[in-house]
């Protein structure tokens, strides 16, 4: 299991390691150094851009370890002639200096470069780059060779992943001493490129630090759904569904079969549209019925396909009052954003509640736009989580899953996955996990991480691949299930 850390908390671990006299930009250089020494001829120029600040100072070791094993480098530093280096970075320009380097407020656009180091800004940049610093990233982008990004690529904002504006697109990011949480979530997907981390020889003491898991892997938690021989179908739960309404039938189906591909032990929906079908050919395990007569079950569903008509917003107020545990999602959410007597009776409630909005759902239920939402990803699934007391899943690339105490960040999808239905999989597949009697935040990473490694592993099959449908995502679910579920290698 990997983690990633809020900037606060890096800089915690930065000053605790540089009280403990340990020469962390010495090292970031020289990890840079090794890292494209491992990938880069001798015979290639590189470009090294540094920053005013200690991200430039990362930059500067860089290229003087480089320079010294025998590159060629070529220094930009922008920000000289407007402000010293001071600390830690004025003492790895003077190094740079010393070792015989030099350092231009350009470069050559036309310029024979092996690869770009970005030492531009780090975790310490608070908003959008400006004025020179734009155009130098635009004509980087131009020069269409590989960049290595040092801990964070230029313009993106470390703690929530934000790209408010220009940004440098790395093939590589190393980050150092660990990974910033904005790396894993949102715009930042689109910047950072293969991510790496150089830990500086630094452990980080634990204690009051707030890590967050990143599910890159299956969750350990996967193997409390290994099961007892002595075990009968209502050992794994029921799950009952309430939505299909006019026209979105195909969405109660899929959060239906999406449940029984993850084993829970019995399925109904409760359609709402005119002329349900009785049966699901493909599936028929399922239990059609209307959504007056369905059997109460350990979790209820609302909202795949549900619309927000009367009856649609009857079944959400009598699900929301049932001392049940229960999933929204989709015109549930909707629903719940438009009418504030739903959001009171919500909070209230005592059986477990989880939410599960993409950004703009998420957006209408802190009242707030869908941009607004994705500048601070971390903060508004985390305000959902306060205000509705409910575990909360905000999609997306990086999706994030929040409890009031604590946060994972999804590493697994992509934009294959970016087609309807896929939420309705991503409902299914969470309620039928949560039925086996995991608890939900379990159940949530659990399911956001197979959702999105059934997309990898589809993808991996057939590279090159636009987009997965949600039916194939729930067929793969099953194997990726029980791969998950295999003992580990020791
Ligand atoms: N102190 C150390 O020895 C270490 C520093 N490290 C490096 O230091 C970085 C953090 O360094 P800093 O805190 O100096 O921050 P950065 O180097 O990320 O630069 C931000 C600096 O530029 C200014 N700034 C912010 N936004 C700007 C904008 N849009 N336009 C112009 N200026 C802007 C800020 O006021 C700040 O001083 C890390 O990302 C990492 O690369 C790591 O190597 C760990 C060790
Ligand atoms: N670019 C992306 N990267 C990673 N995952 C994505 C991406 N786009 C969509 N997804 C995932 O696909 C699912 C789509 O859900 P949603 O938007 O609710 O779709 P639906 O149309 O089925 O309601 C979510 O789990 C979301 O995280
Ligand atoms: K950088």
């Amino acid at each position: 299991m990997s983690f990633a850390y809020s900037v606060t908390d890096l800089r915690r671990i930065e000053r605790e390691a540089l009280a403990g006299g340990l020469p962390l930009m010495e090292r970031a250089g020289r990890a840079a150094a090794d890292f494209l020494g491992r990938r880069l001829g001798r015979d290639r120029k590189i470009l090294i851009l540094a920053g005013p600040g200690n991200n430039g100072g990362d930059a500067l070791v860089t290229a003087r370890y480089l320079f010294q094993a025998g590159y060629l480098v070529e220094v930009v530093t922008p920000a000289l002639a407007q402000r010293p280096y001071s600390g830690d970075a004025e003492r790895a320009w003077l190094g740079w200096l010393a070792a015989g380097g030099q350092a231009a407020a350009d470069f050559d656009q036309t310029g024979d470069y092996g690869a770009v180091v970005d030492g531009l800004f780090g975790i310490g940049l608070d908003r959008p780059l400006t004025g020179e610093y734009v155009r130098l990233v635009e004509r980087i982008d131009q020069l269409n060779r590989p960049v290595l990004a040092l801990d964070v690529p230029s313009g993106v904002l470390a703690d929530s992943g934000a790209v408010p504006g220009a940004a440098i697109r790395a093939n590589w990011t190393l980050a150092m001493l660990a990974p910033s949480r904005g790396l894993f979530t949102g715009a930042a997907l689109d910047r950072v490129g293969e991510l790496h981390c150089a830990t500086l020889g630094v452990e980080p003491d634990q204690r009051g630090l707030h890590p967050l898991p990143v599910l890159a892997q299956a969750p350990e938690t996967c193997r409390r759904l290994l099961r007892r021989q002595d075990s009968h179908k209502g050992s794994y739960g029921s799950v009952q569904i309430l939505g299909g309404n006019d026209g979105m039938v195909g969405a109660a189906l899929l959060a239906g079969r999406a449940a029984v591909a993850v084993g829970c032990g019995r399925v109904s929906l409760g359609l709402l549209a005119r002329n349900p079908p009785s049966v699901d050919p493909l599936q028929p395990e399922l239990m059609l019925h209307g959504p007056g007569l369905l059997p109460a079950g350990d979790i209820a569903v609302v909202g795949p396909g549900l619309g927000q008509d009367a009856t649609a917003r009857r079944v959400l107020a009598e699900r929301i009052e049932a001392p049940q545990s229960l999933l929204l999602d989709a015109d549930a959410l909707n629903l719940l954003a438009k009418q504030p007597a739903l959001r009171t009776a919500l909070r209230q409630r005592q059986a477990p509640t989880l939410l599960t909005p993409h950004p703009t759902e998420a957006a209408r239920l802190l009242d707030c736009a869908t941009a607004e939402v994705q500048a601070q990803r971390f903060e508004a699934v985390q305000k959902l989580a306060e205000t509705f007391a409910a575990i909360v899943v905000l999609k997306g690339a990086g999706s994030l899953i929040a409890s009031r105490e604590t946060c994972a960040i999804n590493h697994s999808g992509g934009p294959a996955l970016a087609n309807a239905g896929q939420g309705d999989a991503l409902a299914g597949l969470l309620a039928g996990l949560w039925a086996q009697g995991l608890a939900a935040f379990e159940a949530a990473t659990i399911a956001v991480w197979l959702h999105g490694r059934c997309c990898d592993t589809l993808l991996a099959r057939q590279p090159g691949r636009l987009a997965v449908s949600a039916s194939a995502i729930i067929a793969e679910s099953v194997e990726q299930l029980g791969l998950a579920l295999e003992p580990p290698a020791s």
